[in-house]
Parts: C-alpha cells; structure tokens; sequence
C-alpha cells in the first residue's frame, strides 16, 4: 500500500468528491499497465510479444511488457511507453514536411513518435536541458532510425534565441510533480509538496514563455503533464489563453478509449473552453496519469518572404560549400554506402552530406543562424567517421538501414552470441561476407560489425551501449 500524503489525498476528495477520490486512491496502489510501440519506419517488424490487446485508438501500440536486452528493443523495433502517455504525440498529428519542436524531450517517448510521423520529411528538433539525459534521448532516437532530428542539450531560453516563430509544432511536455508517476515510481511521494506544486507551476511558465516565441502564428501547441494537480494542467491552460492569446482546440480522434476532460471550475478562469482538454486518470484503467491540451497561438502564419528564403538559401549554400566533401572523401563513403540498399533518406547523400572534424553527416538543419551558440548533440544523420583512407560506419547508419531490406547482413544465430555482441565481444559467424555488415538478431538489425577472413565478426555495437553483464 502505498503511503500517500494527506494532503494530497483531501485535495482530490475536495476536487472529485470522496467515491471518486477513493476509486482513484485505489487505482494508484494497483500495477502498472506497460505498453509499448512497434515502429513503422523499420523493415521488418516482427516482434516475439504477444500482441492480443491492442492500447485503443492508437496505431503499433500493444499492452505487455518490453525487457531492454531484447532484440526488439536494441535494433529499435519498439519502445516501452506508458500507454496514456503515447497520446500526446497522437493528437500532435504531426505531417512529413512540418518544423516540430520537442522542448523537454528526454528519453524520446515523444519524440521518436514525432520523428516518425515526419517520414524523414522535415525536421524534429529533439531539446533537452539535461546533460545525462539528453545521452538517453539521442540513443532512442537512434534507435528508432530517425535521421532529420536536430538534437539539442540547451535551456528553453536559449533556443528561443535562435529559432524565433519558426516551428509548426511545439509539444511542451513539461517537468512536474509527477502524480500521476507514484505508482510506477514511489519515489515521486517523496518528492511531492504543495509548495512543489507551484515551483513547478513557475518553471512550466517559464518554459512555455520560451515555447510561445518559437512558434509561427497560428502554429499549434500540445501542452501535456504526468500530473493531476490543476495548477499545473487547467491554470497554466487558462493562463495561456489569458496571457499569451492561445486558444484551446478540441483533441482529435480519440473514440474508444475512456478518457476524461478537464475541469474549468478547479481554475479562477472558469474558461469553458478547459473541458476540450484531455485527462486521464489511474481509475480509467488506460496507463498512468496524463493531461493533455492542444493550443493554436494567434495570428495567421506569416506571408513566405521571398527575399529571405533567397538569402537563406545563398547562406545554406555557402555554408554547404565550405563543409562539402572533397571528391576523395565522397568516394571513402560510398564505398561503404554502395553495399547498401538505401532507404529514401540516403538516396541523396552524395548531394547533402557535410564533414565537420572528419564526421560525415546529412544534416537536418543546415541554417547556421539556427545552430549558433547552441550545444550540438546530433545533427540529422551521421554517416560515420573519416579515418585515413576508409569510413567507419555510424552505428546510426545501421539503424537507419534498417528501413529497408538489406541482403549484407550476419543473422546471430544463438541467444549466447548476441549477448556476447551485446558485451562487446567479438563472435564467430558462418558467412561468405568480408568487411563491414549489418548485424542481426532474429532478423531484427542492431548493429554494424566487420567479418575478417578468419569469419571473426569484429565488434562495432557502440562502448556506451553494451551491456555490461549477460544473462
Ligand atoms: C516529463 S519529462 C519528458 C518526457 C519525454 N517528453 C518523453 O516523452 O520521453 C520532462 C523533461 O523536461 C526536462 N526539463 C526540466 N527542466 C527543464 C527546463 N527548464 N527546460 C526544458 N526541459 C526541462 C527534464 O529533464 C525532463 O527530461
């Protein structure tokens, strides 16, 4: 039984009324329910999970639970998400070609979902203030095999510095107290107070102030907590409204989950319009504790200003001229390139990858006014390393590769020695292939590795990654 404070606990009885209250004090000392996603950009998704119950309204997502050292969720073909916590991006409905900000995006539930809705058109810029976890975010982004994301590790504020009414989407799924975390993480209690309340309360307002300048007029907001506290969810709605001139849209497409709205009366506002948001609460036996809302900021999008698309093309241009390859570099990459089959997102690369300090990489976003004073932690797609006259491969190449069928591939046929890869050993393999592969596991591809002629598959699955134990 978990040990929830008092006045938490009168809060929600005042706020819901006490059998209300009660069903959800119940559901909160229940288990949790896991879920997790298939991802649609990967070639083959065959998962070995039971996939009987499907989380309602929401296309690849299946109850049931995701264990780190599968080959599922090494070679990015899901991703364990709580599944209330898989809408926000489902109502972003985001379309390829759109400019999509993540705010506070770490570990990339969210933004793997953004990124794959932009099919490689487009660019996602994944941002997250934390230096450990912006590490967490750049590998599932790779994992998932998204190649136009921007990832960043700054403060809100400095970004806005760069990025002035320039997305067509921005989802802000802020830090908060939590609430709706305590069943799945206990340790959430202790950190609760109501002063917590309204210290995160501020921070969400900060961020969101940083938020309204990087969005077009007219461009649209998905404001989502894990929380269940108003002053985090209906206030700072009502103050978006109030304040900055939003309007709250009604949440598309949701029909055969049980969700909840929110409630006007628990804010000073009394907006109506608070009840298009979305809730959903432990006792609707969806996930865990979510809100939801979507906002269009006024105004209409700006006219395209020819002059400046022309200037900013000159600069891309120059900018690409002085990171262009040279024509013996271009030959070391499709050297490797060429063993390939390659999916859309590389079918330019002669025209599009850059080098900077001897990465070759197709950038996501090439502007450097966008780039500017910002810390840098993954620009579009690396291709891999420059060393002396050969390339080695990114091992989010072979993520991304694995968007299409690929013949150059060793398959591990044991458990044992997939967990020996995993650990960064090298492994024996039965193959007619030389030099680099892609490296599988029940087919599902992970890894690069390189086959020497005593069919020794050298290990390339990335230091940071291994696991450090097999089991
Ligand atoms: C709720 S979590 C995000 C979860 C993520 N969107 C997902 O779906 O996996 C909130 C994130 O905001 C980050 N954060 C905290 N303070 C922030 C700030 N001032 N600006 C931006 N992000 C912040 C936290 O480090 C945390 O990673």
């Amino acid at each position: 039984m978990l040990n929830l404070p008092t006045s938490f606990k009168e809060k929600f009885e005042k706020l819901l009324g006490k059998d209300e209250a009660a069903k959800m004090f119940a559901a909160i000392n229940q288990n949790t329910k896991k879920a997790y996603r298939v991802n649609p950009l990967k070639a083959i998704q065959q998962v070995s999970y039971d996939q009987d119950e499907a989380v309602p309204d929401l296309d690849n997502a299946y109850y049931g639970e995701v264990n780190g050292q599968d080959p599922e969720w090494v070679s990015g073909t899901v991703y364990s998400q709580d599944p209330a916590a898989m809408f926000p991006a489902k109502i972003a409905k985001v379309k390829p070609g759109e400019k999509v900000l993540d705010l506070c995006a770490a570990p990339g539930g969210k933004s793997t979902a953004l990124g794959q809705a932009l099919k490689g058109e487009g660019v996602l810029v994944a941002n997250e203030i934390s230096g450990t976890r912006v590490k967490a975010l750049r590998e599932n982004i790779e994992r998932w095999g998204i190649s136009n994301a921007l990832i960043t590790n700054n403060d809100s504020e400095t970004l806005a510095k760069n990025f002035p009414d320039f997305f067509d989407k921005i989802v802000v799924d802020a830090p908060c107290s939590g609430e709706g975390m305590f069943r799945k993480n206990p340790d959430a209690i202790n950190y609760w107070s109501p002063e917590y309340i309204l210290t995160c309360q501020s921070r969400q307002k900060e961020i969101l102030q940083q938020a309204v300048k990087m969005l077009k007029p007219g461009g649209k907001l998905i404001y989502s907590t894990c929380t269940f506290s108003p002053e985090e969810d209906e206030e700072i709605v009502a103050w978006l409204v109030e304040q900055e001139g939003f309007k709250v849209l009604p949440i598309p497409e949701i029909t055969s989950t049980k969700i909840s709205h929110g409630h006007p009366e628990w804010t000073n506002s009394n907006l109506v319009e608070l009840k298009e948001t979305l809730r959903f609460w432990p006792q609707d036996n969806v996930g865990e504790g979510q809100f939801a809302a979507i906002l269009q900021k006024s105004g209409e999008p700006a006219m395209v200003n020819e002059k400046k698309v022309k200037k900013n093309m000159k600069n891309k241009k120059k900018q690409h001229n002085k990171l262009a390859l040279t024509v013996d570099e271009r030959k070391l990459v499709g050297e490797v390139l060429d063993q390939f089959d390659l999916p859309i997102a590389l079918k330019q690369w002669s025209k599009q990858a850059l080098v900077r300090q001897d990465h070759v990489f197709i950038p996501a976003l090439t502007d450097e006014s966008k780039l500017r004073g910002l810390k840098i932690v993954n620009n579009g797609l690396e291709l891999g390393l420059l060393k002396k006259k050969r390339l080695e491969p990114s091992h989010q190449l072979a993520e991304v590769l694995g968007q299409v069928s690929q013949t150059r591939v060793v398959d591990l046929a044991q458990r044992e020695d997939y967990l020996s890869y995993l650990h960064g050993e090298t492994v024996k393999v039965d193959t007619n292939l030389k030099g680099f592969v892609l490296v599988s596991y029940q087919d599902l591809i992970f890894s690069f590795g390189k086959v020497t002629g005593q069919k020794i598959l050298k290990n390339f699955y990335p230091k940071g990654l291994r696991i450090l134990k097999k089991n």
